[in-house]
């Protein structure tokens, strides 16, 4: 993938958080030309406009960020989480075949069940708990059948300055609110979106082709409880806002109790390193 004509890549879910991270740094490298796909321009369930697409703009790579991310809603409507999140990847992954490129896809630190208590790394047998995490498990399977060129990158906790996040809703909920309740019995890893990005820009620059499955999240591990007072101590909002713990925040899906991934393939396979996450979110709150 390093040769001087620019490598075409398509970005699907351009207008969700990581697409709209990849489209802020994309400019910075060059060589790599991106077409950046919102839902409206491909809808990933229709298999016959992602084909037009390709034999339109001839792409070498595929960033599939388009998901059904509501883990909430996706306990009441699993069929389109199942739709977008395996049907809409294992479209993705059948033209990538056709027309020989690679993809990378995104996946998440809740196929796991969450009963270990170190580090998931990619050997460990997925277990969703929840509609969602099946869906994208499913997602992960379609691609391994139909591919061999793919990257599966399994992610946790995305947060950044664009969409729904965590980190937001806690920033936008310190404007109106003083009292917050949030649940301490997760545990896992932030990721700045904004880092995911950059990795994945680096991954297809690296023109590297030892593919299959990736865990990536930024370094250490901590419970939502312990994120949203780090948001709100660097925004300086810490001292008027009383922060209360729970074990049981009442929610519609189960969430795995414990899914820190092991970044240790991508720090031996892939030579890169990554940024502690308490470093990443002042990063962010910084720029
Ligand atoms: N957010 C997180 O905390 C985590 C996310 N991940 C994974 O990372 C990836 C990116 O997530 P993130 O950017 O945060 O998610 P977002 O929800 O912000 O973005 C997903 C995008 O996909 C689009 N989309 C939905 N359905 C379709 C469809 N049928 N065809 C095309 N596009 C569609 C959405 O469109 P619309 O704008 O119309 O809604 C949205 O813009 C996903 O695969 C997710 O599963 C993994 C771990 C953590
Ligand atoms: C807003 C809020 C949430 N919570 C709890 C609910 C839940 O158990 C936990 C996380 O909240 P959220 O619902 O915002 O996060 P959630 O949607 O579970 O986030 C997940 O999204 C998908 C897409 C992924 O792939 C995962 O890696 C993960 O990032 O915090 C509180 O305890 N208090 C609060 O005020």
């Amino acid at each position: 993938m390093n040769s001087r004509t620019p490598i075409q890549i398509l970005v699907t879910g351009a207008g969700g958080q990581l697409g709209q991270c990849i489209r802020k740094i994309g400019g910075d490298y060059d060589n790599l030309e991106i077409y950046f796909a919102d839902s409206k321009k491909l809808d990933i369930t229709q298999k016959q406009k992602i084909e037009s697409l390709f034999i339109e703009k001839g792409f070498k790579v595929v960033i599939n960020c388009a998901a059904y991310t509501n883990v909430e809603q996706a306990e009441k409507e699993p069929k389109k989480a199942f739709l977008i999140n395996a049907e809409g990847a294992k479209n993705v992954a059948e033209v990538c075949k056709k027309h020989d490129a690679i993809l990378i896809h995104i996946s998440t630190d809740y196929v796991f069940d969450g009963k270990k208590r170190t580090p998931y790394t990619e050997e460990d047998v997925p277990n969703p708990i929840n509609e969602y995490g099946k869906s994208k498990l499913l997602g992960e399977k379609y691609i391994q059948e139909i591919l061999e060129k793919f990257f599966i990158i399994r992610t946790s906790w995305l947060y950044s300055e664009y969409r729904h996040n965590f980190f937001k809703i806690i920033l936008q909920k310190s404007n109106i609110e003083k009292q917050f309740t949030i649940t301490n019995s997760e545990i896992g890893t932030p990721t700045n979106a904004n880092d995911l990005a950059a990795f994945i820009l680096s991954l297809i620059r690296s023109n590297n082709k030892k593919y299959g499955i990736y865990h990536y999240s930024n370094q250490g591990e901590t419970t939502w409880y312990h994120f949203a007072k780090e948001i709100l101590r660097l925004s300086g909002k810490l001292g008027g806002i009383k922060l209360e713990k729970t074990d049981n925040y009442p929610t519609f899906a189960a969430r795995p109790k414990y899914s820190v991934l092991s970044k240790e393939k991508i720090e031996k396979s892939l030579d890169m390193r990554v940024l502690r996450w308490q470093d990443s979110l002042e990063k962010l709150m910084n720029e």
